[in-house]
């Protein structure tokens, strides 16, 4: 059995600002005391050097905690006339360690196609960042029982541009569409289930990667649902969007996950 830190991932989306980082670091100092999950912070980029600074001036408080820090998106591209891009370097000298690619908002509202994550996954790997992989099906996917379907199509892409081995450094956050910032989350076992089909398609090609990578569920997860989802045994934690714009949901949901 694969020993899988559990992850806590809070992507404030374009929400939030410096007090918020400097609530959740007070709350960190007294209630994370221990590395059996590891915590991400994901505020907009303007506010990536807050956190750093708070991550840096708070090391002896976090003592044994996990908390590292990721972007929300990044250029495919390395440098250029891109207005308004930040590219992967530029993430990780300011000292992130992850990013989100693929999120759902950016295919459905900023064109992202699953050929351009594909591009974004490299790039973040290039420059030594860990993409946060998010697939997921629509509602009407769901419906018309597609979403396995839909689920191995944008993995695949991502497979066929990169090579299953680079799974061996990424994270997988499952998202259902129909779930993400609607209030209605995904059962447990509706969670399990597509979380299984992507460990296993994963296996298919290398069982190491599959029983390794660490797949998040994304999706209405609050202090209230978190326990029975993170207890599936294939869901590693959760990427959080609402609740983590609460220092107190949020630190809950990182206590639920350090013990499931
Ligand atoms: O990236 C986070 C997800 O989109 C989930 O957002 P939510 O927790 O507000 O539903």
């Amino acid at each position: 059995m694969a020993l899988r830190r559990p992850m806590v991932a809070g992507n404030w989306k374009m929400n939030g600002n410096s007090a918020l980082a400097q609530e959740l670091f007070k709350k960190f100092a007294s209630k994370l005391q221990n590395d059996s999950a590891e915590v991400v912070l994901c505020p907009p980029s303007i506010y990536l050097e807050s956190v750093r600074q708070l991550l840096e001036s708070n090391k002896q408080t976090l003592d044994g905690a996990l908390v590292r820090m990721g972007a929300q998106n990044l250029s495919q591209h390395d440098f250029g006339a891109y207005t308004g891009e930040i590219s992967g370097q530029m993430l990780k000298d300011s000292g992130c360690r992850y990013v989100i690619i693929g999120h759902s908002e950016r295919r459905r509202m900023y064109g992202e196609t699953s050929n351009i994550v594909a591009e974004k996954f490299a790039a973040a790997q290039k420059h030594g960042l860990t993409p946060i992989l998010c697939v997921g099906e629509s509602g009407p996917a769901r419906e018309a029982r597609r979403t396995f379907e839909v689920i191995a199509e944008e993995l695949d892409i991502v497979i066929e541009k990169n090579g299953t081995m680079a799974f061996d450094n990424a994270i997988i956050a499952y998202e259902p569409l129909w779930a993400v910032g609607t209030g209605k989350s995904a059962t447990p076992e509706q969670a399990q289930e597509v979380h299984a089909f992507i460990r296993n398609r994963l296996s298919e090609v290398s069982p190491f990667i599959g029983e390794n990578i660490r797949i998040l569920y994304g999706g209405s997860v609050t202090p209230s649902n978190a326990a029975d989802i993170f207890a599936q045994p294939d869901v590693d934690g959760g990427l959080i969007g609402g609740a983590s714009l609460n220092s107190s949901e949020f630190l809950s949901l990182c206590s639920i996950a350090m013990s499931a």
